[in-house]
């Protein structure tokens, strides 16, 4: 059954047009990744079914709901989280503290918000770090606290904006096996990502736009050897894989 459907969705920004004529869907239980070169609509998208602005054409359904327009916080409460490419955490909150306030976003009861909390510090491999200030995280810590913010609310469908941007290569596998993870414990998830190593080992399907228009969506083997996308995004120097 479809989490997530989107149903030719179109957003214009004054002359530019971000997104164009879009439909997808997205499987209770899978991860589809959306990818495309820079400038290409993908935040947009993240934009639109976040509920940050709404779509100037086209229908958003989420659980066989239709979605479309409502704001953030009414997203949230239905099931619908985000993490931001750009992490905003509480600077001068400990991690443990941040992640208090985000489960208190979910249950105002403090004990049941306490034992959330450091159920995301374990699930996260944060607990050492509980009792520092989330500014003084490293990128790669930051990107965790992050991802442990947004499922501290038990969402069902989770959205992660370039979660491994500015991460060094053991911390891709690391934040791999966290998004694994995530997926087993029930939530669906839609991820922009640029490195493909990443999207290769986490999607289940993979939707490609470019100038605004989606050039593909399907199978990541098959996306991955499709020559549009090859010519588009991957570049020339790109080699097939069988
Ligand atoms: N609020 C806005 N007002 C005007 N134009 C916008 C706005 N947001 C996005 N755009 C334009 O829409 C197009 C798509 O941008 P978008 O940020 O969605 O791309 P992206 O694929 O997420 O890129 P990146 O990988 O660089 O984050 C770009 O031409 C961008 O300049």
């Amino acid at each position: 059954m479809s989490l997530l459907k989107i149903d030719r969705i179109t957003k214009r920004f004054g002359g530019v047009t971000a997104n164009e004529n879009i439909s997808f869907h997205v499987k209770e239980g899978q991860i589809l990744a959306l990818i495309g070169p820079n400038g290409a609509g993908k935040t947009t998208c993240f934009n639109m079914i976040a509920g940050v602005f709404p779509p100037s054409e086209g229908k958003i359904y989420y659980d066989g709901q239709d979605i479309t327009g409502k704001k953030p916080h009414e997203l949230n409460a239905i099931g619908i989280a985000r993490t931001f490419q750009i992490v905003k955490p509480l600077a001068k909150l400990t991690v443990f503290d941040n992640l208090m306030v985000a489960s208190l976003a979910k249950s105002k009861n403090i004990k049941e918000a306490q034992e959330k909390a450091k159920e995301m510090l374990s699930f996260t491999h944060l607990e050492s770090l509980q009792h520092i200030p989330a500014g003084q995280l490293s990128i790669g810590n930051l990107k965790r606290l992050e991802v442990a913010r947004a499922i501290a609310t038990r969402p069902k469908l989770l959205l992660m904006d370039e979660p491994m941007g500015g991460l060094t290569p053991s911390e891709v596998d690391e934040a791999i096996r966290l998004i694994h993870q995530i997926r087993t414990n029930g939530t669906t998830i839609v991820i922009i990502e640029h490195i493909m190593k990443a999207v290769m080992a986490v999607s289940d399907h993979i939707v490609v736009l470019q100038n605004g228009v989606m050039i593909a969506n399907g199978d990541p083997k098959a996306v991955m050897n499709d020559e549009t996308v090859i010519k588009a995004y991957l570049g020339d120097g790109y080699v097939k894989s069988h």
